[in-house]
């Protein structure tokens, strides 16, 4: 069967007339990242504002990592148009909408063409850059600057594009741009201009630089929120491809709900991105805080949450996780009595919020891989959970129980053994292989941590105790912060083995 791009034909006529439209209008975005979330999310907002005439700006793609480049290569290949299926009850009533998205004016690896990113820089029309690179990827890591060679991280590459175009043009107040990461991180434009200040300094760019960075570039807070849960099963995406006459490789897929709240002024941001004015929920708030709360802790907390510890038990998706009797219950508890307790807002509000998430989980046309929800969890877990963990012992002064079997279900999780370059996998409880994906010098490290263990002996609170004193991964000297913690932690993995204790 041929490829999106070879059947044009059946594509609606909407359609064809926007894709053929994208390559001729001004690169107005730069978007690091190629994955499934952008793609179900921002693009799929370009192109709602495209369809009704009030956007005419093309997005110019990169992936942010070396090896994303296969990915990125796909998508090139079908000339940067792939399908976007939204099903879900929207109110209440079923929905199913595919579209064939058309946003990418540019698809290009840019450590194979650093060039071609340096030149963005002097691109007048771009305005906006778009990110989500995870939690990993919005982090400062020491990089030498060499020339002609591409920088490997997202807040680098950035540096340097910005200070290109500094130079390019002399500094000028209208030259700068708007930042709008969506990586969930608390705070993400405040984290991503600390790095780009950060990098400048390292690079030894000069203050006047610096200067027009703070003064003349947005970097926004922003928090969003749509569950993407990417390509289908394979049967689910035979049947499509039956029906359309095409294959997609990049076929994604989502629920209806989204949100994206935005720390900036509306009413001017709205002129260069027209998206409340699309119809999209889309809030320029003053305060991002309650949402960020509410969602990071609540929707993605319970994700993290369950994750491990359903992968551990065998589940692959999360409505089964939530349908499972056991497994919901603990995710139900664990959000009601230990994460929305510690939250500073309207209890009551929070656990119909609550109620709302675990309907959206449990939206019987999203097949959410937890495979998918898994890579980087240790950051995950770290920015989400422990830090509700460790309020939750300051303040109630007792163990929140459902945290810590999370913890331990996590560090299980993690009991990993390198099987080729790069590929890390460990077995589940019933011992089922499955593959981790996280930042590989991490993983190198819990390996061998698990490793002495597994092959030197080791007992298992020593393992413990020597994988809490990684600040590195924590952020804390938990070892040290909570010394019972490796006791308890090694307790649950016993038991979830299975292991009697003598
Ligand atoms: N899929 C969703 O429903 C959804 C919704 C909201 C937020 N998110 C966030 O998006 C992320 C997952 O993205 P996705 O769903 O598009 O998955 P994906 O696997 O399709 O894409 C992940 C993207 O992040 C990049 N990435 C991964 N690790 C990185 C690292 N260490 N450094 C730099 N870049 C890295 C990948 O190259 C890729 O571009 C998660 O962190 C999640 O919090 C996802
Ligand atoms: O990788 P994470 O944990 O940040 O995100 C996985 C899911 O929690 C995430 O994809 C949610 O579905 C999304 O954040 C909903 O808005």
């Amino acid at each position: 069967m041929s490829t999106i791009h070879l059947r044009k034909d059946k594509w609606t006529e909407q359609q064809k007339q926007l894709h053929e439209q994208v390559s001729q209008l001004p690169i107005k975005i730069l978007q690091i990242g190629e994955g499934n979330f952008l793609r179900g999310f921002f693009d799929w907002m370009i192109y709602e504002s495209r369809k009704q005439g009030i956007y005419d700006g093309a997005i110019a793609v990169t992936q942010p990592r070396l090896h994303g480049k296969p990915k990125i290569e796909a998508l090139a290949k079908q000339e940067g148009a792939y399908t976007l299926v939204t099903r879900g009850l929207d109110q209440g009533k079923q929905v199913e909408q595919k579209e064939v998205i058309s946003v990418f004016g540019a698809v290009f690896d840019p450590y194979e063409y650093w060039e071609q990113f340096l030149a963005l820089a002097r691109n007048e029309s771009l305005r906006i850059v778009v990110s989500n690179t995870t939690e990993a990827g919005l982090v400062y890591r020491e990089e030498q600057l060499q020339e002609g060679v591409a920088i490997q991280s997202f807040p680098g590459k950035l540096t340097k594009l910005l200070y290109e175009r500094y130079q390019i043009f002399n500094g000028a107040a209208d030259k700068g741009l708007i930042c709008l990461p969506c990586e969930l991180l608390e705070r993400n434009g405040d984290t991503l201009k600390t790095c780009v200040l950060k990098y400048s300094d390292d690079w030894g760019y000069p203050e006047a630089f610096k200067t027009w960075v703070v003064e003349h570039n947005q970097f926004l807070n922003t928090l969003v929120d749509r569950i993407v849960t990417g390509y289908p099963d394979e049967a689910q995406a035979n049947a499509w491809f039956e029906e359309w006459g095409y294959e997609d490789t990049q076929l994604t897929t989502a629920e209806p709900y989204h949100l994206w709240a935005i720390e900036a002024d509306g009413s001017q941001m709205e002129k260069i991105l027209p998206l409340q004015q699309a119809g999209l929920n889309v809030h320029w708030v003053d305060d991002l805080v309650p949402f960020q709360l509410r969602k990071v802790r609540i929707l993605n907390g319970a994700h993290t949450l369950m994750t491990p510890l359903a992968i551990l038990h065998d589940k692959e998706h999360v409505r089964e996780t939530m349908e499972d009797e056991r497994i919901g219950a603990f995710v139900r508890q664990t959000v009601e009595q230990e994460i929305i307790p510690v939250m500073p807002m309207d209890k009551q509000a929070l656990q119909q919020y609550a109620q709302d998430v675990y309907e959206r989980f449990l939206n019987p046309f999203i097949r959410h891989r937890l495979a998918d929800i898994a890579m980087n969890s240790l950051s995950k877990f770290t920015t989400r959970l422990l830090p509700n963990y460790l309020y939750y012992m300051e303040q109630q002064q007792s163990i929140p129980s459902g945290l810590l079997q999370a913890f331990a279900g996590l560090i299980r999780y993690y009991k990993v053994s390198q099987a080729e370059a790069g590929q890390f996998v460990g077995k589940t409880l019933s011992g089922v292989t499955y593959t981790v994906r996280d930042d590989e010098a991490l993983l190198q490290e819990v390996a061998a941590i698990w490793k002495q263990h597994e092959q030197a002996g080791q007992s298992l609170v020593d393992t413990m105790t020597e994988l809490l004193g990684k600040t590195n991964i924590w952020g804390h000297q938990l070892a040290e912060k909570s010394p019972e913690l490796a006791q308890q932690l090694a307790d649950i993995i016993e038991e979830m083995e299975g292991v009697s204790h003598e």
